[in-house]
């Protein structure tokens, strides 16, 4: 049992000065129970608290580590940025150019990119683009998914808002609320229903084309495509935001899996390397209507800085020239079969959803396809489950609603601990 003092401590001032003591609600143990863990160091597939206990890491800072944390290439990248070229301009860089035309290149559906800070950045953006290349308000979403904490994607968003209980936002204007509409994940025919109820007036279908935000919930074979065919019948603009599955679930994200190309792309986390970035990027006639060049407005200070792209450039570098995603693929067949066994062994016959190296155990036994089924999910066995493992030195997602992610420094010891521990976890969950 890990002793907590100083996070505590620290939790406590952090409560005077910071709402919730935090600075993004998915941090707050809400769900799970207890007060965050302030960490004072990563390595690796390692991270160190303030009061000197390690865990091993199954959060990744929230998917980007997916090479760990602190990989030695991007850090000495970083050095050098740092002393060699600086930390900003706001003038053009020619990393901007290697960074853009890289991810062109691995990504397919890509013939531009705009550089933006964050994944929420990247979508708000994407949506402005789809409404103003079609003149046309509404937008379809699914219940559950999360496309960050822009105004649009706050009605029945997932993660953190789904953990809180609080999948809709005060503070949305009811204008704002009533241009998203939300269709049921895996359900083609939910989708056509509020295509035909509102005829020539949506913009466009935005989506997780592997939802990681419900926990994990991978698109049903067919779905993407039918999406695909819908969007071309109607002039809908497809967007996949791969903010999470970009580059984590495929190199080419879950597109290049998948084989369905969107009309535009969302991404962040991995192609920041732990610093912050986003990106959208998609059909040059699309592109080509951002300004300067076009008349969708979209902008930003930082964007495109040259300490974040060293980080992503670096990141997409190794990926590239080591193919982690085979090894990543094993150490992840791994885990689930070791789980499996163990729910085998204790009877118990709860759902396991995988895409690559993103993984969700859910604490049900309905298959988990979309929002609805999800929430069949008992939260307060999961919160058991969850602090079990964290009293056994592993550090999973506060929240039974979040993915968890395997990198390519997790050891087989270290997964062979995690199966043992997540034994002894399951069987503290039933108490
Ligand atoms: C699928 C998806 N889209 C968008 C976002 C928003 O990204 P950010 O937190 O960087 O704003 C996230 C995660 O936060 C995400 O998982
Ligand atoms: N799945 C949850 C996220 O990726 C978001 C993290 C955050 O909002 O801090």
């Amino acid at each position: 049992m890990p002793q907590l003092t100083k996070s505590a401590e620290l939790f406590e001032k952090a409560k005077k000065f910071i709402p919730g003591g935090v600075n993004s609600p998915v941090r707050a143990f809400k769900s799970v129970g207890g007060t965050p863990i302030y960490m004072a160091k990563g390595s690796g597939a390692y991270l160190t608290d303030v009061d000197g206990n390690t865990y091993l890491d199954y959060v990744g800072s929230w998917g980007p580590f997916i090479l760990g944390s602190m990989h030695p290439r991007i850090t000495a990248a970083l050095e050098y940025t740092l002393k060699n070229i600086g930390t900003s301009f706001g003038t053009p860089i020619e990393m901007e150019i290697e960074i853009a035309e890289l991810l062109c290149k691995i990504v397919p559906s890509l013939e531009m990119v705009r550089m933006v800070n964050s994944g929420t950045e990247a979508t708000m953006s994407a949506v402005r683009l789809a409404r103003g290349y079609t003149g046309r308000d509404k937008i379809i979403k699914f219940e559950g998914c999360y496309h960050g904490h822009g105004d649009s994607f706050l009605i029945k968003a997932g993660s953190g808002a789904l953990t809180l209980g609080a999948p809709d936002s005060p503070g949305v204007t009811k204008g704002t609320a009533q241009d998203t509409l939300n269709a049921t994940y895996n359900d083609i025919e939910s989708v056509k229903l509020l295509v035909n109820e509102n005829k020539g007036n949506i913009a466009a279908i935005i989506i997780e084309p592997v939802a990681g935000n419900t926990g994990v919930i991978p698109a049903k074979p067919g779905f993407l495509a039918d999406l695909r065919t819908l969007c071309d019948q109607e002039g809908i603009v497809l967007i996949f935001d791969e903010v999470m599955c970009g580059f984590r679930v495929a190199l080419g994200g879950a597109q290049s899996l998948y084989g369905v190309t969107p009309d535009l792309t969302t991404m962040g986390k991995i192609i920041g390397g732990g610093l912050p970035v986003g990106a959208f990027g998609g059909k040059r006639k699309l592109m080509e209507r951002i300004a300067p060049l076009g008349d969708v407005y979209q902008a930003g200070t930082l964007s495109g800085n040259p300490l974040a792209l060293t980080a992503g450039l670096e990141t997409l570098k190794i990926l590239m020239e080591e193919n982690p995603y085979p090894e990543l693929e094993r150490k992840a067949q791994i885990i689930e079969a070791g789980f499996s066994d163990n729910l085998k062994k204790l009877g118990l016959n709860y759902v396991q959803n995988r895409v690559g190296s993103m993984s969700c155990l859910f604490f049900t036994e309905t298959p988990v396809v979309s929002y609805a089924s999800a929430i069949t999910a008992d939260t307060k066995k999961h919160g058991k489950y969850f602090h079990s493992l964290l009293d056994q030195g592993i550090y999973t997602a506060p929240s039974q609603f979040e993915a968890m992610f395997i990198s390519s420094v997790h050891t087989d010891a270290d997964l062979e601990k995690t199966i043992k521990a997540n034994y002894n976890a399951l069987v503290e969950s039933q108490k």
